[in-house]
């Protein structure tokens, strides 16, 4: 079981507040005082270098936030979820996606069972299928070989595969994968508008096999099949992602087709899983299994390193100095890098319906902020878009930059002209520019008095906008593999700390009740007036125009 600390109730806590009210954590000033402050504030790996001396924290900051963590026995919890115990209280499941990427010879029980074999079972069977796919040796009905893959299916079942195969662009093999998530028909019809029957594999990715736009869009797709193929053909071209194994049987596909997962396996930390079936086909088993690998690496890295030099730990105790001191409603996910296009919206998942919630773990409304708001796209084409409020609005937005340090295509300076961004881009973003600064350069300019006096305000750049700063030495399977682990080790760590449960999702429930009630209401053409006249309006505008 997890701790059921209320961490406003620690002294660390405390002393956060009065440490916060009593400084002006200035970053120029920071700067001035300490030039070694970016090898104080920052964790060289081998693979990868975290700097986040950017950030609004002195040394007193620090020892605060790693006295809270010790408050809220961080440690344990860790122990706890890596152990198998049933940390996600509210389901009575364990919490194991970490075991999905764990090769060591250790048992891993839940209840009293080892899992081990069964993943091993599972991951062989990935192995063997995407061999012979990608090998040509799986032919379709016609005898032809597979060209074209589409995954099917929403939320962890999709954000996690559309990430890891966009990242992985440089690693794909002669497969075309493709995903279809949303309900809206458009997206289907796209997708299966320019593929052939006889060279298309779908994969049904669905832990639960009951969700409406996967089994609709399941639906669609098997229609669309059986124009071309027979039923008895259907086998060739249809596999199951699920821990559901009896609703994927009723839905037809051959029990060799299903790839089995487990309840201790969260949808948005699923890719680990059956669930990364599409990354296998799109970038080949062995990069799938780096993948794997590299996220092992920062799963070790969070279970032994001390957490002053912690990478996940101090990702999400500075996340929790901005939320819950400085009232930061929103965190923003900038990678220098196009590959990492898909990231963000990765995040938004893995993050806010971990850590969106109010209730705490003893089932009490909490009184403080929990999970921000996570977005954000890659650099540079950002400071084309919002960068203007990060550097002059009114919010304070922390955020990550993350970018690589060699290219996977060397295209004349590009890549320079990349990381010249991102350094400028942190730096403007903390030491900003100074109203003396703005005037200096205005004079230059040789405008009168009185138009550097009009002007001269809007020149001005607040700086202290804390970022991390995250090179990495190369994109490689095991390097995003260790990437994405940092990201979920950090959502626990906050989780852990704010005393709520980050693996349930109860809340999107009420949308899906509400919703299905409403579809047999348009399905059924009859006026409908059982709601509020606003959605009672909306439906009767939509039966008229449809
Ligand atoms: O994989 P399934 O069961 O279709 O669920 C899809 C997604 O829907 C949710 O249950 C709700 O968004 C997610 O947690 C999950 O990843």
């Amino acid at each position: 079981m997890l701790p059921k600390i209320n961490p406003t109730h620690t002294t660390a806590w405390k002393n956060l507040h009065e440490h916060f009210a009593q400084n002006d954590f200035d970053l120029r000033t920071l700067f001035l005082h300490n030039p070694e402050r970016f090898q104080q504030f920052s964790v060289k790996r081998e693979d990868y270098l975290f700097d986040f001396s950017k950030n609004l924290i002195d040394q007193k900051t620090f020892d605060l936030l790693q006295s809270l963590a010790a408050e809220c026995d961080l440690k344990s919890a860790i122990e706890a979820m890596f152990s198998g115990e049933k940390i996600n209280e509210t389901e009575g499941r364990a919490v194991l996606h970490t075991a999905l990427r764990d090769f060591s010879d250790k048992e891993i029980l839940v209840d009293g069972e080892n899992i081990k074999p069964a993943i091993k079972r599972v991951l062989d069977q990935m192995k063997n299928f995407s061999g012979n796919v990608i090998s040509g040796e799986h032919k379709g009905f016609s005898g032809k070989e597979i060209t074209d893959v589409v995954n099917i299916g929403i939320g962890g079942s999709d954000l996690g595969p559309v990430m890891v195969c966009s990242a992985l662009k440089h690693f794909k093999t002669r497969l075309n994968v493709h995903f279809v998530s949303n309900v809206d028909g458009n997206h289907i019809a796209e997708v299966l508008k320019n593929l052939d029957p006889e060279t298309t594999l779908f994969i049904i990715a669905s832990k639960t096999f009951t969700t409406q736009e996967t089994m609709t869009n399941a639906e669609s797709a098997k229609s669309w099949f059986l124009k071309s193929g027979k039923q008895d053909e259907v086998a060739k071209h249809f596999v199951a992602l699920s821990t559901n194994i009896e609703a994927v049987k009723n839905f037809g596909i051959a029990e060799e087709n299903i790839f089995e997962f487990w309840d201790w396996v969260g949808g948005r930390y699923s890719l680990w899983s059956a669930i990364g079936l599409s990354i296998v086909l799109s970038v080949g088993y062995e990069n799938f299994e780096q993948l794997l690998m590299g996220a092992n690496e920062t799963d070790i890295h969070f279970q032994t390193a001390d957490f002053k030099e912690n990478v996940p730990v101090l990702m999400g105790l500075l996340g929790i100095w901005y939320r819950n001191f400085f009232d930061a409603g929103t965190y923003a996910i900038l990678p220098y890098s196009q590959y990492l296009d898909r990231f963000a919206a990765y995040l938004q998942q893995g993050d806010m319906e971990s850590n969106g919630k109010c209730v705490d773990r003893n089932g009490e409304f909490v009184e403080y902020e929990t999970g921000p708001i996570i977005w954000g796209e890659p650099g540079t084409n950002g400071q084309h878009a919002f960068y203007q409020l990060i550097h002059q609005g009114t919010e304070l937005i922390p955020a990550d930059f993350i970018a690589y340090a060699k290219s996977c295509n060397v295209v004349s300076d590009h890549q320079e002209k990349l990381l010249a961004n991102f350094f400028a881009q942190t730096e403007a973003l903390a030491f900003g520019k100074t109203e003396e600064e703005a005037r200096t350069e205005l004079e230059k300019s040789g405008i009168s008095e009185e138009e550097i006096h009009r002007l001269v305000n809007y020149k001005v750049f607040h700086g202290n906008t804390p970022t991390n700063s995250l090179i990495i030495n190369e994109l490689t399977p095991f390097s995003l593999g260790q990437l994405i682990a940092l990201y979920e080790h950090k959502i626990f760590v906050q989780g852990v700390i704010w005393n709520i449960f980050s693996f349930d999702q109860f809340g999107v429930e009420l949308g899906k009740v509400l919703a299905g009630k409403i579809l047999s209401e348009l399905k059924n053409n009859e006026p409908v007036t059982t709601h509020d006249s606003s959605t009672n309006g909306l439906i009767k505008y939509f039966n008229e125009k449809k």
